[in-house]
């Protein structure tokens, strides 16, 4: 029988009795791994061996877990100081304990919550006790880290709370042998020999003629191979452009402009009072740079006096202080309707006459506590329909036929305040997974109070609307965590399906 090169030489390694790793092959016959494994699954194909898969966990300690191998863990420690203190008889001061424990930093809470879950003694009112019966001499936790150190292997139930504790990272891995089958040594016994098989086509081959001659491997399209991340869209930059192709679908137009504004456009044009509390640093970021030059005369005149003396007839309105300054302060975005109010301010795309439909997906900034769904920037679809005669009906009907592109039926409405819109609705969906109801866009009809100021006379209806919101209730995350930002999985973004 005549094999490749290779295919002979892990056949002969190979034995019917022990099935040998191809760790161990590749080592005796001086091969890649890799190369060992592609012949073994050559000769597998042809029944000459068998390839036994089994899997390997593999426990490693973290660098946490080194520094208490030589420290001790930090309640063992905190355990100890308490009854060098005496605590074991009355309680005694936390703070004495803990300065006497040597423990500093995040691995105070550690040991005091360590400390509790294994009872060994009781903290209350900045006093601890500890209980003369714990033994930490056998703590079962430190026992195991000594352990794996040593190469030994521990308790299961001890390794997962080690795993809670990231002390420690569990991984497998998949270990392939070779055992030659009967068939394999009837082969062997009735001799193999090497044929000249040639794996790749070279250049040379071609320009010599020497490839009509050679005999080619043959592919084998079932062999493992090594898994290759190419580059590809992000998941949420994937949404996005599937929400561009639904809007610019509807009729919409793209906007652009600064993520970093001057808060003329980003709240005053809003007829956003400037003592409104969204509008403290709080909530917005604002930069230290200078103020922004431009500002169009006249827009800044018209919106001054709508913040001043109002808007209309009766100069309804909010009358309040409005400085000049403050509007040319440049911040990152709270909001992309900075974007609309530049537009319809008429100086991105100058004066536009109605019916016009714009929208945009881009960044906005806000100081917010980062929670399940909340992150420091957020994409906001930011859209807005400028036409004579508007109303509530059209604002839903818009969603409705937007959403629907989705999959999400269930939108649900409630009315809200903005400053810059009456009536002005909320908008939620029902999360596929949790049934939570979740907010997933603010939106309403632009007042005249707004408009007014930036020259336009007819309706404009608006909205911004969360992208990973969005993202969420189409793919069912929980977390927008888990979806966009530092601490997302890299497995997620390599293995999530790419679409067209
Ligand atoms: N700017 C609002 C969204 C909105 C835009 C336009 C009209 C009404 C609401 C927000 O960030 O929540």
């Amino acid at each position: 029988m005549q094999l490749p090169e290779t295919q002979v030489a892990v056949l002969e390694a190979a034995s019917a009795e022990d099935p040998r790793t191809v760790e161990s092959l590749a080592d005796e016959i001086g091969e890649k791994p890799e190369t060992v494994t592609r012949a073994a699954f050559e000769l597998e194909d042809e029944g000459l061996v068998e390839v036994l898969e089994t899997t390997d966990e593999h426990v490693s300690l973290t660098d946490e877990a080194r520094t208490y191998l030589d420290d001790g863990l930090p309640e063992v420690r905190l355990y100890r100081a308490a009854v060098e203190a005496g605590a074991d008889d009355a309680p005694v001061q936390m703070g004495q304990v803990i300065g006497a424990s040597g423990l500093e930093g995040g691995a105070v809470d550690i040991a005091l919550s360590n400390f509790a879950r294994k009872g060994y003694g009781e903290i209350a009112s900045g006093e601890i006790t500890a209980s003369p019966a714990a033994g930490p001499d056998d703590d079962p936790e430190a026992a195991a880290l000594a352990a794996l150190d040593a190469g030994e292997s521990a308790d299961g139930s001890v390794l997962d709370q080690l795993e809670r504790r990231e002390l420690i990272e569990r991984s497998e891995s998949t270990v392939r042998s070779v055992q030659l089958t009967d068939e394999g040594v009837t082969a062997l016994m009735e001799g193999v020999e090497a044929a000249q098989e040639v794996g790749q086509l070279t250049s040379e081959m071609l320009t010599s003629g020497a490839w009509r001659d050679a005999e080619f491997s043959e592919y084998n399209v079932a062999a493992d191979a090594e898994t290759i991340d190419g580059g590809k869209d992000h998941p949420l930059r994937a949404m996005a452009e599937r929400v561009k192709d639904v809007l610019v679908g509807m009729g919409f137009e793209e906007m652009e402009g600064p993520h970093a504004d001057a808060e003329f456009w980003i709240n005053d044009c809003l007829f956003m009072p400037q003592d409104h509390p969204a509008r403290t640093h709080w909530d917005q970021f604002a930069l230290e740079v200078p103020p922004m030059r431009d500002l169009p005369d006249d827009v800044r005149e018209r919106v001054e006096t709508a913040h001043r003396e109002g808007v209309g007839a009766d100069g309804e309105g909010y009358h309040s202080p409005w400085g000049e300054e403050m509007a040319r302060q440049i911040d990152l975005r709270g909001h992309t309707t900075s974007l609309s109010a530049r537009h319809l301010a008429g100086v991105a795309k100058g004066d536009l006459e109605p019916p016009q439909r714009f929208f945009s997906i881009e960044k906005a900034y806000r100081n917010d506590e980062i929670d399940s769904t909340h992150l420091l920037e957020f994409f906001q679809i930011e859209g807005w329909v400028m036409a004579e005669d508007l109303s509530v009906r059209d604002l839903m009907g818009t969603f409705t036929e937007f959403y629907e592109q989705f999959g999400i039926t269930d939108l649900r409405f409630k009315p809200t305040y903005n400053p810059y819109t009456e009536p002005s609705f909320e908008l939620f969906g029902e999360h596929p997974v949790t049934g939570e109801v979740v907010e997933i866009g603010n939106s309403g009809i632009f007042r005249p109070e707004m408009l007014e100021p930036l020259d336009v006379d007819c309706d404009v209806m608006a909205w911004g609307l969360a992208l990973e919101r969005l993202m969420m209730l189409v793919t069912g995350a929980e977390d927008i965590r888990d979806v966009h930002g530092t601490l997302v999985d890299l497995e997620y973004l390599r293995e999530e399906e790419v679409r067209y």
